[in-house]
């Protein structure tokens, strides 16, 4: 008998296809308030999980007694909580390395509109103020050349540094838990603790997880070791940084500028005083957001779910050590 997995999120009708020629498949294009008791009636009797942007809490999976696995459309994981799926013994997998250099081209395009200003230009030329030659008050600074420190030198971080130092001559500087042998042997790249890379880098790029270890390390004390003439950059995860010590920082000039994908809160609230900042690029979460990268996560995702209900934990199940068969 076929395994069966409930699908929460919509994805195209061939890789719908795909899961239920191999499952016994339950679909909902999206789950949130309006439709969770009809969601935890299909999953009470599911094997596995599929999907993205829904909190799967120990709340929700308890319903679902016989639960072999869930497939994460993401590479983080941070909205599960994975000793209650260890101690469940489900697996749980999440699309890595597919999505890489899409969020590093994101990231870059972080670093490039936050130091040339680009939302604010593009907003003083639609605006119809542009009247005259730019004077040097709307001048931005140079990446080229620039000193980079990577928060989180991991898969992404290091695609970051390639950008970095390759296409723009830039010294990479990096705060990891480990070494990096390869983007210290690619780039040159040294790793420094954290105070020492947050008081050299011209811009700092954080590419953190979100883990118990990062959250708020970015805090008001670090944010004054930042340089004032410095950009930052988060593409990782928005717990990792004090949003609301940020914001105060930027409208004080104490930090140049800041380009950032991720928020403590997602969506970002209407009221975060970073909307009212000409010198915040803010861009909605679209890190890995291109049709291509995006597919490549849904079969990737698929791939892995297939695996582990089949038994198999090496396609990218992140606590198959914790799982016994
Ligand atoms: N904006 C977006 O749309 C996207 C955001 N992301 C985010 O980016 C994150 C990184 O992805 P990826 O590069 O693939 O993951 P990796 O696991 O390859 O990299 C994470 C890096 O962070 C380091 N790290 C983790 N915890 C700590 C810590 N406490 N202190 C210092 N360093 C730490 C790790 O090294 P070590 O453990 O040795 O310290 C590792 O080098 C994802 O988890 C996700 O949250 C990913 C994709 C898209
Ligand atoms: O934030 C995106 C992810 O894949 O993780």
């Amino acid at each position: 008998m076929k395994d069966k997995v409930v699908l929460f999120k919509k994805i195209p009708n061939q890789q719908q296809q795909l899961l239920s020629e191999y499952f016994n498949l339950v679909c909902f294009d999206k789950v949130d308030g309006n439709n969770m008791d009809a969601f935890i009636h299909e999953i009470k009797d599911a094997d596995g999980l599929i999907g993205a942007g829904v909190k799967l809490t120990p709340e929700i999976l308890d319903n679902a007694l016989q639960l072999k696995a869930i497939s994460t459309i993401s590479v983080g994981f941070d909205h599960f909580d994975l000793d209650y799926l260890n101690k469940r013994n489900i697996a749980l997998t999440n699309t890595p390395d597919v999505l890489t250099n899409t969020t590093a081209d994101t990231i870059f395009t972080l670093i490039m509109c936050a130091a040339r200003r680009t939302t604010e230009l593009n907003n003083m030329v639609t605006s119809g103020q542009w009247t005259n030659n730019l004077k040097d008050q709307y001048f931005g600074v140079d990446v080229h050349g620039k000193t980079l420190g990577i928060l989180g030198m991991g898969r992404i971080g290091y695609a970051v540094a390639k950008r970095a130092h390759h296409g723009f001559d830039m010294n990479i500087n990096y705060y990891n838990r480990s070494v990096n042998k390869q983007a210290e042997h690619d780039f040159n790249a040294e790793k420094m603790a954290l105070d020492e890379l947050l008081t050299t880098s011209d811009f700092i790029c954080s590419i953190l997880p979100a883990n118990e270890h990062t959250d708020l390390l970015i805090g008001q004390r670090e944010l004054d070791l930042i340089k004032p003439s410095a950009i930052f950059i988060n593409g990782g995860r928005g717990n990792v940084v004090d949003e609301q010590a940020l914001a105060i920082a930027l409208k004080n000039r104490a930090i140049r500028a800041a380009g950032l994908d991720v928020y403590q809160v997602e969506p970002l609230p209407t009221s975060s005083l970073l909307m009212s900042l000409d010198n915040v690029t803010l861009f909605p979460h679209i890190g890995s957001a291109t049709a291509e990268t995006r597919l490549a996560m849904i079969c990737s995702a698929i791939d892995s779910l297939k695996a582990a209900c089949s038994g198999d934990l090496t396609q990218n199940c992140v606590n198959a050590e914790n799982i016994t068969q």
